[in-house]
């Protein structure tokens, strides 16, 4: 594929029939932890206008927590996860609450979805988020997505909702993803760095995360700052999905294509949703490790891995379980579903499809990933 100019970019993203809107909570809330009803509803206003002229789009909204923690009595985010829970419960309604109002003056509906990471890793899960929001995107609803923080454990959980919105731009099969935040675009640094300088277009996602200097959220609501933002975009990129991030104050010319903030080229093609589920949102089990010829057969894009190639496999998992493929240094090359299980793969090791015929029969002449179940990551 090869890298479009920032003008095509935009014209994708303009064009865009369905889009993914992530929205942080710095623009919908003041640090004294309540809503700031004028920014929600400036935002409304440009969300509602794209889909009245025709566009599908899916909200993903922070929010809940820094919505909650005022009405609680906090005078600022709680630290503990309890107390985070507890402010996101009461934060989550309110905001709904907003929502619902700010939407009805334009005549659109809105349907709340409540995510964890859980939903995002089981293939059955997933295919169930999928069906629900392209159902709700079909009757001409706004799906307003947030994590369900009230019941999301700490171990797993995604805690900004950044990648989550990528992982939603894959699922509902998003042609674009806006991520609206405190900040105008991205800068080379932090933008309070005298030496920091405004990046207009990223044609490579992966050049870009070596040559940026990302820091944390400064806001005090704020959870994941540019370092989640630039993995989400990284996410959508090379998913195939083009990226516009920019401040929330310029959501309408950035869902038009305008030249505001910041846009990332897709890097790859657009794969199926399965295939989008393998290589970003399961959760692999092990590791196959591979050699050098392997890696470089791996990477072409084409090739399944075949056991003449693989030198280890780590962890334990069943056949048609989701598996990193390694280079030997350790980099993750692909992801993929494995076609054995962990304890059938060493006496596979190394032989190539005759030899593995000849000595453990035809069941185990095949790929140890196919690769239709493979996805470079
Ligand atoms: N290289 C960078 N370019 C732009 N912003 C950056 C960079 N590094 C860190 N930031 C910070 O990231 C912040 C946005 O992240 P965050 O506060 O988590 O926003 P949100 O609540 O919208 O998710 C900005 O306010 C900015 O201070
Ligand atoms: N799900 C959480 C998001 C937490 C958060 O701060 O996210 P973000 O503002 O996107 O960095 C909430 O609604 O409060």
């Amino acid at each position: 594929m090869s890298t479009p100019s920032q003008a095509q970019v935009r014209r994708s993203v303009a064009q865009a029939q369905t889009m993914v809107v992530k929205v942080g909570s710095s623009s919908l809330t003041r640090p004294s932890g309540h809503l700031d009803a004028a920014k929600l509803e400036a935002l409304v206003a440009s969300v509602a206008a794209n889909v009245l002229s025709g566009a599908r789009i899916v909200l993903v909204s922070s929010g809940a927590i820094a919505a909650g923690f005022g009405p609680l009595g906090f005078a600022e985010r709680p630290r503990d996860v309890a107390t985070q829970q507890a402010a996101a419960s009461v934060g989550q309604g309110l905001l709904m609450a907003r929502y619902e109002t700010a939407f009805a003056r334009y005549g659109i509906r809105v349907g709340q979805i409540l995510i964890t990471a859980e939903d995002t890793i089981r293939a059955a899960q997933y295919r169930n988020a999928r069906r629900t929001l392209e159902r709700l995107l079909d009757l001409g609803v706004v799906p307003i997505v947030n994590e369900n923080d009230a019941l999301a454990s700490n171990e797993i959980r995604f805690g900004d909702n950044d990648r989550l919105s990528a992982l939603v731009a894959n699922i509902v099969r998003a042609d674009a993803l806006v991520l609206l935040t405190d900040v105008d675009a991205l800068y080379t640094a932090p933008p309070g760095r005298p030496d920091a300088r405004r990046i207009g277009y990223v044609p490579d996602v992966i050049a870009a995360l070596r040559d940026v200097t990302v820091g944390g959220s400064t806001s005090g609501v704020g959870t994941g700052g540019m370092v989640t933002k630039l993995e989400a975009a990284r996410i959508a990129a090379v998913s195939g999905v083009p990226v516009v991030l920019t401040s929330a104050a310029n959501a309408g010319p950035a869902m038009m294509g305008d030249p505001v903030g910041t846009v990332f080229a897709p890097v790859h093609d657009r794969g199926s949703s399965r295939r989008l589920w393998i290589g970003f949102a399961a959760e692999p089990r092990g590791t196959i490790v591979v050699d050098d010829g392997a890696a470089r057969a791996v990477r072409g894009g084409r090739a399944s891995l075949l056991a003449a190639g693989a030198l280890e496999a780590r962890g334990e998992f069943s056949a048609g379980d989701p598996v990193w493929v390694d280079a030997e240094d350790g980099t993750h090359l692909a992801r993929g579903l494995s076609g054995y299980d962990s304890e059938e793969i060493p006496q596979m090791l190394g032989r190539n499809t005759d030899q593995l015929r000849r000595f453990l029969g035809e069941a185990y002449a095949h790929p140890l990933i196919h690769r239709d179940n493979l996805v470079l990551v």
